[in-house]
């Protein structure tokens, strides 16, 4: 079953802003990274998902359903963990979660149980009678992230949830995404400006730029395209691409560096690379293994790839 299919789907606000522009995409079930900068379109599609915006074109369907018609079904089968802080200060955690819980549908002993077992799986089972407004930001990320989980949803849907986090903060919170992909089987969507901190837990990855779908697969390919030397000298980099070209070597121009396809055997693309170097007597910068970033995933990528799951 796909988790999330789109049909030239278009969000337009009332200010005239298109937040997404004809995206057409099917999202398969696994830890899913939907990354782009701020303001590409995520959290809007996002919420077109939970019905709590309608497309202004297009279609959606979210396990099947569609959001507005089908909103009780999808709420029950669906867990979402907003970006921004929205727990009320006052409430203590397991009551705020046992809440949730009951609106979702559980009955009282039943939601008590739950919120008591979700606190638990994010971590907060010691911290879970204290009030939420004494939490740090780390522990309020998870009090929504348990929310999210109490009604034992079938597919997560996870908006920056490392916002606000230290670099230890960060790690611990994807670990947790992870371990609920992996350990529970529940399929998640986790929305991040950063590539380069989400592609370690994520089967597959949904770049969107400007309310576009730039290219949707699943991670073994896309590091197929990060198996590239980033190879920076001082002077001008064109006599060097040739060389290299000539040698073989796939290699692509990218401002003042170049990016060479890593061959089947590396060291002797390093060898090749290193030789051609002397050969034109120029002083090498930089030689290392070209690093995922969103950035370069939006200008490199070609775009008849785009729509391949
Ligand atoms: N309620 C709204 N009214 C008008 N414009 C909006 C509204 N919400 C979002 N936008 C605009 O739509 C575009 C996409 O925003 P969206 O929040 O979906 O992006 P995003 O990728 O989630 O980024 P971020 O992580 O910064 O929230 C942006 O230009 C944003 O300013």
């Amino acid at each position: 079953m796909v988790l999330i299919e789109t049909e030239s789907l278009e969000k337009r606000y009332d200010n005239q802003v298109t937040a997404l522009a004809d995206l057409t995409v099917a999202i398969e079930p696994g830890i899913v990274g939907l990354v782009g900068v701020n303001g590409a379109g995520k959290s809007t599609l996002i919420k077109l998902a939970l019905g709590l915006l309608a497309p202004t074109n297009g279609r959606i369907r979210v396990l099947g359903l569609d959001p507005i018609a089908d909103a009780q079904a999808v709420r029950a089968r669906v867990g979402y963990m907003p970006e921004h802080d929205c727990l009320p200060p006052d409430q203590i955690a397991a009551e705020f979660v046992t809440h949730l819980a009951r609106v979702s549908g559980l009955p009282a002993a039943t939601a008590r149980e739950r919120a008591s077992e979700t606190l638990r799986h994010v971590g907060l089972y010691e911290e879970r009678y204290r009030r939420i407004g004494g939490y740090s930001t780390g522990m309020k990320q998870r009090v929504k992230l348990a929310q999210a989980l109490v009604h034992d949803p079938e597919l997560l849907l996870l908006d920056e949830p490392t916002n606000g986090l230290d670099p230890e903060g960060r790690r611990a919170m994807l670990d947790l995404v992870h371990r609920i992909g992996t350990e529970f089987g529940i399929s998640v969507v986790v929305c991040s400006h950063l590539l380069g901190e989400i592609e370690r837990i994520c089967t597959s990855l949904v770049a969107i730029d400007a309310g576009r779908l730039l290219r949707s697969a699943t991670l073994s390919a896309m590091t197929q395209h990060s198996d590239l030397l980033m190879v920076e000298t001082d002077e001008d980099p064109a006599g060097l691409a040739e060389l290299l070209g000539r040698a073989g070597l796939e290699v692509r121009e990218n401002k003042r560096a170049l990016l060479v396809r890593m061959g089947e055997d590396p060291d002797a693309t390093y060898d090749l690379i290193r030789d051609a170097i002397a050969d034109l007597d120029l002083s090498l910068h930089r030689l290392e293994r070209h690093r995922h970033q969103v950035a370069d995933l939006f200008r490199d990528l070609p775009t008849s790839e785009a729509s391949h799951a």
